[in-house]
């Protein structure tokens, strides 16, 4: 399959509204992928807290109408990074969509893991507290979230719930870049699993964040990297290296702790 990642370059002095129809507008470019990812809450910013609460949708709000649209319009299945949902009771959670391309949204995932040790993420957005994953005709996809790539656990459940691609939006500063790298391609290797990991580029809220978006194989191998500005990063996958890496070299079936 054609996967591209699509590294926004995050300017958050432009008018929300612009941003959004050219991400939308870059999505339909993709025609002919099979998969286009884009980074996490590209729309807010991920680092701009005071805008999260004015900034909050629903499931159906403004971005996931455009990006609905997008991918049904590009006929590709679209992982259009996250918004900020507000959730029932006040509630505000950091959700990725999932779109067929059909248009219909056909996963939502609440970021389990919030970064900030106490502060930003961690005290502004609510824990989800499920897991994600969703068949595709390319095999199954499980969804993560930016700092949930620190918990490998995670990824075992993942695992366990048949995960072939693990897709993981993110806002990633550049001076934890080589943490970036160095988990995604871990990631992949102990799952063995494709890892596609689309970050942000550009500087938010004061924060330069780190790009190298990456495309890793069930080997580890980086298939595809992206460097530190906007970019859209292409790769041919075939998930059928899935199956033969566990084959090959199974050590999937040593687990003894679960
Ligand atoms: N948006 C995030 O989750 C940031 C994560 C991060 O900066 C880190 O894990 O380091």
């Amino acid at each position: 399959m054609r996967v591209s990642l699509i590294q926004l370059e995050v300017d958050l002095a432009e008018p929300a509204e612009r941003r959004l129809a050219e991400a939308a507008e870059q999505v339909r470019a993709r025609t002919g992928d099979h998969l286009v990812v884009l980074p996490e809450l590209w729309l807010p910013g991920g680092w701009d807290y005071a805008r999260w609460d004015a900034d909050a949708e629903d499931l159906d709000g403004p971005t996931a109408q455009a990006m609905s649209a997008a991918a049904r319009d590009a006929g590709v299945w679209l992982h259009a990074g996250s918004i900020v949902e507000r959730g029932p009771e006040g509630a505000h959670y950091n959700t990725s969509l999932l779109f067929g391309p059909d248009g219909v949204r056909r996963a939502a995932y609440r970021k389990i893991h919030r970064f900030g040790f106490d502060s930003g993420e961690a005290a502004l957005m609510d824990p989800g507290t499920e897991l994600v994953t969703c068949p595709t005709p390319y095999g199954t996809l499980g969804l993560a979230t930016c700092y949930d790539l620190r918990f490998p656990e995670m990824f075992r459940l993942l695992l366990d719930q048949g995960t072939e691609v693990l897709v993981i939006p993110a806002a990633w500063p550049a001076r934890r870049v080589e943490h970036w790298r160095l988990l995604a391609r871990a990631r992949a290797v102990e799952n063995q699993v494709f890892v596609l990991a689309c970050n942000t580029a550009g500087t938010q809220a004061d924060m330069p964040q780190g790009g190298h978006s990456m495309v890793v194989d069930p080997w580890g191998e980086i298939v595809a990297e992206a460097g530190a500005g906007g970019q859209v990063l292409t790769a041919e996958i075939d998930t059928a290296l899935v199956a033969k890496t566990r084959a090959d070299f199974p050590v999937l079936k040593d687990r003894r702790l679960g």
